[in-house]
């Protein structure tokens, strides 16, 4: 079995690779993997050595009593810190915290990765507000050279620290949803 990052929670699978819903078509497989990377499926990840896993249990943390993704050392700006990996669906998660937009084709098709059940390390990344003023990290969705639709995240135009958490906007779109749910 392959070993998973500290803390990991063991009611979660842990993955190293994307993995598709039955929800995806293979011609949106395709259009995700690229017209050369027949091998989607091939990308592992193993552990992330940049970054580690940790129970909040500061209460003045908004998400105290969850988990965060802190720095193990230093972060250089505008570096690549995780690629954001869970299951690849079409199917509508509006409950799902944890599901980020990952493409939306011109005839209204929508692709998202949801890592409520399954993810790597990226999916305990919080969001900055009520922790600090303001995140030190971005999403970027780009076409990695192979030509396959990624989801990653890197640090913003500052360092940062070794012990600091990584912090990103889930931007108020989610925000908004999320309260309208409550
Ligand atoms: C993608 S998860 C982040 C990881 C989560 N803390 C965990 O342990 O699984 C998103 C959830 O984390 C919590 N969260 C993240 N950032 C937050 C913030 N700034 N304020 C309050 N809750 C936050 C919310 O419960 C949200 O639904």
């Amino acid at each position: 079995m392959n070993p998973k990052p500290s803390h990991w929670p063991p009611h979660l699978q842990y993955i190293q690779t994307s993995l598709y819903h039955s929800s995806v078509s293979i011609d949106t497989q395709l259009q995700i993997q690229g017209p050369e990377n027949p091998s989607f499926f091939s990308r592992r990840y193993n552990i992330n050595r940049r970054v580690v896993i940790r129970p909040i249990s500061s209460p003045s943390h908004p998400a105290c009593g969850q988990y965060g993704l802190f720095a193990v050392k230093k972060i250089p700006p505008k570096t690549h810190i995780i690629d954001y990996i869970g299951e690849i669906h079409c199917d509508d998660r509006p409950d799902s915290d944890y599901d980020l937009s990952l493409y939306r084709s011109q005839d209204g098709l929508h692709v998202g990765i949801d890592s409520s059940t399954m993810g790597n390390e990226a999916r305990f990344i919080n969001d900055y507000r009520g922790v600090k003023p303001k995140p030190n990290a971005v999403f970027s969705d780009i076409r990695a050279d192979s030509g396959a639709m990624r989801m990653s995240i890197w640090s913003s135009g500052g360092e940062i620290k070794k012990g600091e958490e990584i912090l990103v906007s889930y931007g108020k779109a989610w925000w908004h949803a999320r309260n309208n749910l409550q």
